[in-house]
């Protein structure tokens, strides 16, 4: 199984630690394709737009949401690529979870959390339960 999982970059890197938690439970259930955005070496200026581009940068994630099979959102930290991917993963009918904590004290976009669905779930968690909820996720995904 192929897993895309959407974090934060230029949008803020507070919650990279939560990041590198949620990609490593997604591990024991396929390739992660987007393992950099836990990377805590990676700054909120991004993968080297030098050296890439951002033009290469979005036309391989575009082109990695194709190939995958399901989508790990974390939405906690507003971030505009993770809103764009998952508009974009919404159109392609993927399967998709979000993960948002409350905690935070944030209030989720509607246009995020009206997604709610068939094909979406938009979860509310605390980090200590963040495995379950991915666990529980996979599980109905299985048999569906
Ligand atoms: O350098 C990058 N590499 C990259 O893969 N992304 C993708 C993956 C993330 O899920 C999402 C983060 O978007 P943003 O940088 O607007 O917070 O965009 C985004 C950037 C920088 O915008």
């Amino acid at each position: 199984m192929k897993v895309y999982f959407c974090g934060s970059i230029r949008g803020g890197r507070d919650d990279v630690h939560l990041y590198r938690k949620i990609i490593n439970k997604l591990q024991s259930y396929g390739s992660v394709l987007t393992e950099h955005v836990s990377n805590p070496e990676l700054t909120d200026r991004g993968e080297d737009a030098t050296v890439m581009g951002d033009k290469a940068i979005h036309d391989r994630d575009v082109e990695w949401l194709t190939q995958s099979d399901v989508i790990v959102a974390e939405v906690t930290q507003p971030s505009l690529g993770v809103g764009y991917e998952l508009g974009r993963a919404v159109d392609m009918k993927k399967r998709i979870l979000c993960l948002f904590r409350p905690s935070s004290g944030r209030s989720l976009s509607a246009m995020i959390r009206g997604l709610d669905g068939e094909l979406v779930v938009v979860r509310d968690y605390r980090e200590d339960e963040v495995e379950n909820v991915v666990e529980e996720f996979f599980s109905t995904l299985q048999r569906t």
